[in-house]
């Protein structure tokens, strides 16, 4: 049953039941029509209360609906219209979350009452979309214009005490949000019900309001790069200020369907399926996510305080989880706990505001340097240096203090887990946990299974970054694991375009209006540039290791570019320095402007090499940079690494600032069509076969001569995530 009714008195109760969730499907909209049509009817029934199974009110529209012929069965809108319009008064409790759809059809209802713990909103834009059910119509005749933007074009899931501060609910309880509303039910029977109708408000203009959805469009603009979904709600919004309700709702629809014909909604549904996908790992001994059991974490250490250690230790404080925190003296120790402190002082705040006590929300951290005290814990990750002889170190130590089944974790970025674990007495219990920085914001982790990480340490660690908040993403040991192995081929390509004539801001600035985040140049000003040249050092590449008579340009008979290493060796690297690919207003600085000395640095290098100069073409930019990623992501495919393109996906969209309305780079290849990047990547490897990354993988040619499959189908030919490194 996807709705069902009962009788309490007079009052009738509908009870939405579709689990998990009470997404509002095509069946449950046809019972919400008859239940709601009957209660409509029944003589002994005067008010209505409308709520969800599950202590759930409704996540709003079933998106695996879109697309479908389902969703044009009942529309939802005419239901809240029927609503809305009932002669009886209609109260929605809310329980957990209403969200979309699902707020959507209660601000329909004349009265809202949700439990403390709920959380309603309006996130259609966070999958391309927006409110098509009357949503960006009736909220702003709700809390005021302004108000309503901000929901709507951030998506955001707003906490029951601030929904009842902005006005979007009439009553917040402690207790049992279905009988309070019960109650108002029978205590607003016979009340007029018009001032309640948000459909008959109406919304007085002024210029101010004007400019104000002006500033909001050029916000906009500038902060989602690309995204069409927030402009759409601002003209939706727009429409609610100049338009009656039901040409405003024609503007809603219209808007819908220019979005849902730019792609842009199916690829941002498919990374927030592909995210969830993420969590139901498989492993090649056939075990997965719902075969293995985790092991609870109760209490946790962190090893080294630094940029990635600070984050680590307030994302598991904010998991409640209690932790020790060492350092290697006691300087450090000092240094480190003043960041943690200042750090968790603002996550206290931010609770306050919410109405929460933090200290029964946030974990208590204990600083030391005594290794003697991780005795109890259950697991430790490690965040000292990038440097495997410390790590060892570390890890041996561990190995002897820590109980027999404590968790030991690495955070490295790409060094070899298996070598780690080889130190200890519990290869099985060692296991890659690879935050992205800032840890205690950024939402992806990759979990990084050795030859001997058990099942129980997988499911533990794919466990706790869910506990954390995070996406967690399970590959295997290769080196620099999946984010960070794509993005070499990428910065490579990004280097070889600054030889071939392009400037560092030209490169940016084409793949920022792709959508990236930052572009690749911004980025290594950002991460530190000392820190690949420290990796390309010890590998090599550069430096003394260098052998006498190697050409610049050239390393172990492939192409190489030295534009980093120069750059490192006049001790400009990036925002730290003040200077890097950009010049900044002071080291640490973070505004980057186009610096003078690199355009004069470049064009003479050009001129030592003769290098051949291309014409300027930003898509030619965004082809190579791109392809580069998703051809390393085929490699990354049949190596057994990743064991889906969705999770590389995954991690481009949550890890490294690719833009989700373009799925991520293995969906953008999938869109482009295989066969045409096939092509290109061919053509270029055939120009420049000095340039293995751009040989095209045999995946991707296999899969092309195949026609390019959707990327659901692309599984199959993948095989079973067996590392084959
Ligand atoms: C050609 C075009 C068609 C023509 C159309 C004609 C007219 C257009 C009218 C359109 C009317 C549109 C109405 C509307 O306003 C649109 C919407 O309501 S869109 C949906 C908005 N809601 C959301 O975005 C919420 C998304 N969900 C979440 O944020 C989280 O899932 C949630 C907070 C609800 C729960 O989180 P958590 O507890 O962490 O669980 P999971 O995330 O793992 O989810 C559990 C399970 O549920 C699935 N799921 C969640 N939400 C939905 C949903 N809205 N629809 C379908 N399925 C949903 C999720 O995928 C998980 O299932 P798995 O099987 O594990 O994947
Ligand atoms: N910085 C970044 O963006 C990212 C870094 N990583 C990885 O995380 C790890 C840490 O990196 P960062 O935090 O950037 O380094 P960092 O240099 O900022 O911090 C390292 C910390 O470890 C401490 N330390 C060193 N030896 C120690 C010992 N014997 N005992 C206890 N503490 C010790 C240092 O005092 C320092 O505070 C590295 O493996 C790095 O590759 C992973 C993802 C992103």
């Amino acid at each position: 049953m996807a709705a069902t009714r009962r009788l309490a008195n007079t009052v009738a109760v509908i009870t939405i039941s579709h689990p998990p969730v009470n997404a509002l499907s095509s069946s449950v909209r046809h019972a919400l029509v008859k239940e709601f049509g009957e209660a409509s009817r029944d003589p002994k029934v005067e008010a209505i209360v409308l709520n969800g199974s599950g202590r759930k009110f409704s996540a709003g529209a079933d998106i695996r609906e879109f697309g479908t012929s389902a969703i044009k069965t009942v529309s939802l809108e005419d239901i809240n219209s029927t609503i809305e319009a009932s002669q009886k008064p209609v109260v929605a409790a809310i329980e957990g979350i209403a969200l979309g759809g699902g707020l959507e059809l209660a601000l329909a209802c004349h009265y809202r009452v949700a439990d403390i713990q709920a959380k309603v909103g309006l996130p259609e834009v966070l999958i391309g979309i927006l409110p098509a059910a009357g949503g960006t119509q009736r909220l702003p005749r709700l809390i005021g214009v302004p108000a309503a933007l901000d929901v709507i074009v951030r998506g955001r899931h707003i906490p029951a005490s601030e929904a009842l501060k902005l006005g979007i609910v009439d009553e917040v309880v402690q207790g049992n949000a279905l009988d309070a509303a019960i109650q108002l039910a029978r205590k607003v029977i016979g009340y007029p019900l018009n001032k309640k109708r948000l459909s008959t408000v109406r919304i007085s203009s002024d210029s101010n309001l004007e400019d104000f959805l002006d500033t909001a469009v050029e916000k906009a603009k500038k902060q989602f790069r690309g995204a069409k979904a927030p402009l759409a709600c601002i003209e939706a919004v727009r429409a609610s200020v100049h338009l009656s309700y039901h040409q405003g709702l024609e503007k809603e629809r219209q808007l819908f369907f220019s979005l849902w014909a730019t792609g842009q909604p199916q690829a941002q549904q498919y990374a927030f399926f592909s995210e969830r996908e993420a969590g139901k790992w498989t492993h090649s001994s056939g075990a997965r996510w719902d075969t293995e059991e985790a092991k609870p974490i109760r209490t946790a250490a962190v090893i080294g305080l630094g940029t990635m250690g600070r984050g680590i230790v307030i994302s598991l404080s904010k998991a409640k989880i209690p932790v020790i925190a060492i350092e290697q003296d006691a300087q450090q120790l000092e240094v480190g706990k003043k960041a943690v402190n200042s750090l968790l002082e603002r996550e206290a705040e931010k609770l306050k505001q919410q109405g929460s006590v933090p200290s029964s929300n946030l974990g208590s951290v204990h600083f030391t340097l005594d290794f003697g005290e991780l005795q109890d814990v259950d697991l430790v990750i490690e965040a000292v240096y990038e440097n495997m002889e410390l790590k060892k170190e570390i890890f041996r130590k561990l190995s002897s203090v820590c109980k027999p089944d404590a968790f030991l974790c690495t955070n490295t970025s790409g060094l070899n887990v298996d070598e780690i674990a080889s130190v200890t007495h519990r290869p099985n219990q060692v296991i890659g946990t690879h935050f992205f920085s800032p840890a205690n914001i950024m939402r992806l982790l990759e979990v990084v299974r050795g030859q001997q990480t058990s099942l129980t340490a997988i499911a533990t660690a794919m466990n706790l970054g869910k506990k954390l908040g995070k996406v967690a993403v399970l590959v295997g040991n290769c080196p620099l694991f999946v984010g960070n192995r794509m993005l070499g081929p990428y910065l490579e390509q990004a280097s070889y375009l600054l030889e071939e004539g392009y400037y560092p801001e030209e490169v940016d600035q084409a793949m920022e209006e792709f959508g990236f985040a930052m572009g690749p140049f911004r980025m290594m000003d950002l991460a530190g540039l000392d820190v690949g040249w420290r990796s390309r050092t010890e590998k090599g590449l550069t430096g003394a290791k260098v052998p006498q008579g190697t050409p610049a340009r050239q390393r172990l008979g492939s192409r190489y570019s030295p534009l980093a290493d120069i750059l490192c060796e006049s001790g400009r690297f990036g925002q730290k320095t003040g200077r890097g690919w950009y010049q900044y207003e002071k080291p640490g600085g973070r505004t980057g402007k186009p610096d003078p000395w690199v355009k004069d640095f470049l064009q003479k290098y050009r001129k030592t090499h003769q290098i051949k100069q291309q014409p300027s073409n930003p898509e030619q930019i965004v082809e190579r940079c791109a392809f580069a990623l998703a051809n390393e992501g085929f490699r990354i495919l049949e190596d057994g690494i990743a064991s889906c393109p969705e999770d590389i996906d995954v991690i481009y969209n949550n890890g490294y600032g690719w833009p989700k309305y373009r799925g991520g780079p293995m969906y953008y290849a999938s869109s482009v069509g295989l066969p045409k990047v096939l092509d290109t990547l061919e053509k270029y490897y055939k120009a420049n076969p000095d340039v293995p990354s751009m040989k095209p993988a045999f995946l991707l040619k296999k899969l092309a001569a195949l026609g390019g499959p959707p990327i659901k189908e692309w599984r199959t030919q993948v095989g079973k995530p067996v590392n084959k490194l």
